[in-house]
């Protein structure tokens, strides 16, 4: 029988060596792995070596692997760096889930995390902007390594981390005679491999298959990445308030309400901040000065009248806008990084290590939308700031989490109030009830993190049985099969009919019935 810590380990060990093996697979899958061996001339600089009769001692690179009690000294050795913007404290993962998706709050055996941001080139068509990375250093011999942000960068996938032809290059080349030297090289490298990964790799002027699909991919990724940085540069110009888009200067407190901007200090108490609405569910807090919502509104009202095109936030809104694709990322950044501690505080596990995000305004008014049908979010924790303007109705209507046997039962309304912020666990049933008069806009905070979203919490969410029908403010005509037995379908939402799936067909209530059918006598 293993001990806890020991079947930790070993799960540990296993997932190690389940990634190499997956790692080998795809490198040997696209072939940059040997070809980046071969433009290097590994067998050639060997067969040198022989030939000297080991008169040159071949370098062997130190282990990356940096203690917890060396991070503060390598974090100093890093701000050091022209080529680093920032370097935030090294601190304790707050989470880290095993390989059996079980969370780990803040394990004192590690790992730890750095944060850093490295300056973009002013002059390169895409990667302008800062670029923010996450190293996190565990048992591994080199630091686990993502990209944030949300531009594509070429050669690397979905979970942001660098390909193994970047590391077998890295490691190659590498002849750092300290740690805090090792990660100055290591962060040099990534920044120009990032921004030019042709180069990096020994790939400009070549021919070769490997060069030419590489090429292919830079071109891929610039297209992804075109339309958003066109309209980033173009409003990059005719924005009003710089200092909203500045990638490099902190937050201001004059834009924050003095109560929450005590509390981040630790000058304040939670308590004598945050409404508690539902535990471990609901808080709300002032978050933002009016002067400032005032500020922001101006912009966003500024980029309305610029007739820039905007991508909208998601399918079920239709006149906001995604703020990081007007040039915003960096404040959104920001704040992310400002209510992290928040989050961490009312939701350990997806409040935690929050590495990506989706900021958009909504936007309600007579003739556009009105309101937004009960929904859960694709996010792990979200903020709901309201900005104005004047406005009467859009309570906003909480029910369950999604899959707990109240998912569809009502559990409170919360009313906006400008400047305040109401935050909540992703998966809660909310919706938006429709404006009455005037205009509302409010920026949310979709906060996603990676490392929770390994979990099994996440991964295999428990679906409970309905523990009764649910109450009518509850019911999603977007997402319910019985929404037709309850209510009529509003006008233009008709097409939703019939393509529910909510409940699940092993999650139905006693007497369940789906829109269409006929009571049974
Ligand atoms: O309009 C609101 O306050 C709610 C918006 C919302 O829940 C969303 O956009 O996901
Ligand atoms: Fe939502």
């Amino acid at each position: 029988m293993l001990t806890p810590m020991q079947s930790r380990l070993l799960g540990r060990v296993r997932l190690q060596l389940a990634r190499a093996y997956r790692t080998k697979i795809c490198a040997r899958a696209s072939g940059l792995g040997g070809e980046a061996e071969g433009r290097f001339g590994f067998a050639a600089f060997k067969a040198f070596l022989a030939a000297a009769g080991g008169l040159l001692v071949r370098h062997r690179p130190l282990s990356h692997r940096c203690q917890p009690q060396d991070l503060p000294k390598v974090a100093d050795e890093l701000r050091r760096q022209s080529f680093i913007v920032r370097v935030g404290d090294p601190k304790l993962s707050p989470l880290t889930v095993d390989d059996e998706g079980e969370m780990h709050l803040q394990d004192p055996s590690g790992p730890w995390d750095l944060h850093v941001l490295l300056t973009g080139d002013p002059d390169h068509a895409s990667f302008f902007l800062p670029l923010r990375v996450r190293l996190r250093f565990g048992e591994a011999a080199i630091p686990d390594v993502r990209i944030g942000g949300q531009l594509a960068f070429p050669l690397i996938s979905n979970d942001r981390r660098p390909p193994k032809v970047f590391w077998d290059t890295f490691t190659a080349r590498s002849s750092a005679q300290s740690q805090g030297q090792a990660m100055v090289e290591l962060l040099q490298s990534l920044r120009h491999f990032l921004l030019d990964p042709k180069d990096y790799l020994g790939y400009e002027g070549s021919e070769s298959p490997e060069a030419r699909r590489l090429q292919n991919w830079c071109r891929d990724v610039a297209r992804v990445n075109g339309q958003r940085l066109q309209v980033i540069k173009k409003y990059g110009e005719l924005c009003r308030h710089h200092e909203l888009f500045d990638p490099i200067t902190t937050l201001k407190e004059d834009w924050f309400h003095p109560k929450i901007w005590a509390l981040m200090k630790g000058e304040e108490e939670l308590k004598d901040v945050l409404t508690e609405h539902l535990p471990g569910e609901v808080y709300s807090f002032p978050l933002f000065k009016e002067d400032f919502c005032d500020l922001l509104l101006d912009e966003i009202f500024n980029f309305y009248s610029s007739g820039l095109p905007a991508r909208r936030p998601n399918s079920m809104n239709n006149y906001g806008i995604i703020l990081s694709d007007i040039g915003l990322e960096p404040f959104v950044e920001k704040l992310q990084e400002f209510l992290q501690k928040l989050g961490e505080e009312l939701f350990p596990g997806p409040g935690s290590c929050w590495d990506g995000h989706h900021c958009f305004i909504v936007r309600y008014r007579e003739g556009e939308d009105l309101g937004l049908d009960m929904h859960t979010d694709d996010s792990d924790v979200t903020f709901n700031v309201c900005l104005g303007l004047d406005f009467a109705g859009a309570g906003l209507q909480f029910c369950g989490a999604a899959g707990a046997a109240n998912h569809r039962k009502y559990s409170m309304t919360y009313s906006h109030k400008k400047g305040h912020c109401v935050v909540h666990l992703g998966r809660k049933r909310h919706g938006a009830d429709d404006i009455t008069s005037g205009e509302r806009l409010n920026l949310i905070l979709w906060n996603h993190s990676s490392e929770y979203r390994q979990s099994k919490d996440y991964r295999m969410p428990a679906y409970a049985r309905e523990e009764a029908a649910p109450d009518p403010v509850c019911l999603s005509y977007t997402h319910d099969r019985d929404f037709g037995v309850f209510k009529d379908y509003p006008k233009n939402k008709q097409l939703f009919r019939g393509r529910g799936w909510c409940p699940p067909v092993n999650a139905e209530y006693a007497g369940f019935r789906p829109e269409g059918s006929k009571p049974s006598l």
